[in-house]
């Protein structure tokens, strides 16, 4: 953890509140920078609610949302410090590899020669070197996220936002990717949010958890304490307590 950053917030949430028909979500919270966070939760709980409001893809009917200590108000996504990996569909399938990563720098695709370089960089530093001219569609579901990654990568966005990133994974390349996501963080010390169902996941990759029932945040708390917890039915069902 780097600690010049790990003193800034990250994202600030201060009464968040979105209003579908058949429900409210409230958001409250403070991330320090430098961190890799699991959001966890049960199905509807809100997870993706909370990337949307972050992200700017959702704009809540009050509250104000802060990243790296700037107002959100009126950015829309592109405008934001934060690059987003869905779980699926990040990918342009008649568009080749290179192609994809390079939206990363310019969504014109004016891409200077360095420019291409730093694409052909960041795809041996997925483990895709050479891939640069095949398809999506001929790519295993695994080598797609690690495509979407290497566009996150070429971004270099402060904060990096992944929706169940593992989801598609065997329990193998899911070890694999944390390692990576691991590493990738190391280098760049930027601050990570992870949707994950998994507490593998959390254990294994995670600084802290941001736990969300109902539409609330219930639990910000560093891993251990986390695993510790059995007050909440929600954290213990996560965990498999009993
Ligand atoms: N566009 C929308 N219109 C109406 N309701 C919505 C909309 N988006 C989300 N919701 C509702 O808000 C709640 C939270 O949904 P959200 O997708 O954020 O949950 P989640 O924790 O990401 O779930 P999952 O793990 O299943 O992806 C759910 O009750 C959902 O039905």
């Amino acid at each position: 953890m780097n600690s010049t950053a790990s003193a800034a917030t990250a994202v600030s949430l201060k009464g968040i509140e979105v209003r579908f028909e058949t429900t409210a979500l409230t958001f409250d919270c403070a991330i320090p920078a430098g961190r890799i966070v699991a959001v966890a939760g049960a199905s509807g709980s809100g997870k993706s609610t909370l990337f949307n409001v972050i992200a700017g893809f959702e704009e809540p009917e009050r509250g104000e949302v802060h990243i790296l200590g700037k107002d959100m108000a009126g950015r829309v996504p592109a405008e934001r410090p934060v690059s987003v990996i869905f779980q699926e569909h990040n990918l342009f399938a008649h568009l080749d590899v290179a192609t994809n990563v390079g939206f990363g720098i310019s969504p014109a695709l004016r891409l200077s020669t360095a420019d291409r370089m730093r694409v052909e960089e960041a795809l041996k530093r997925v483990g895709l070197g050479g891939f640069g001219n095949r398809l999506p569609p001929t790519l295993s579901g695994g080598e797609r996220q690690r495509v979407a990654l290497a566009r996150a990568l070429v971004r270099r966005r402060p904060l990096l936002l992944l929706d169940e990133p593992f989801a598609a994974l065997d329990p193998g390349m899911r070890a694999e990717m944390r390692d990576l996501l691991r590493d990738l963080h190391n280098e760049e010390a930027n601050t990570i949010l992870v949707i994950t169902h998994h507490p593998d996941d959390v254990k294994a990759l995670a600084d802290s958890v941001l736990f969300l029932d109902r539409g609330r945040i219930v639990a910000h708390d560093r891993v251990d304490r986390f695993l510790e917890r059995r007050d909440v039915a929600a954290i213990n069902r996560f965990l498999g307590n009993q």
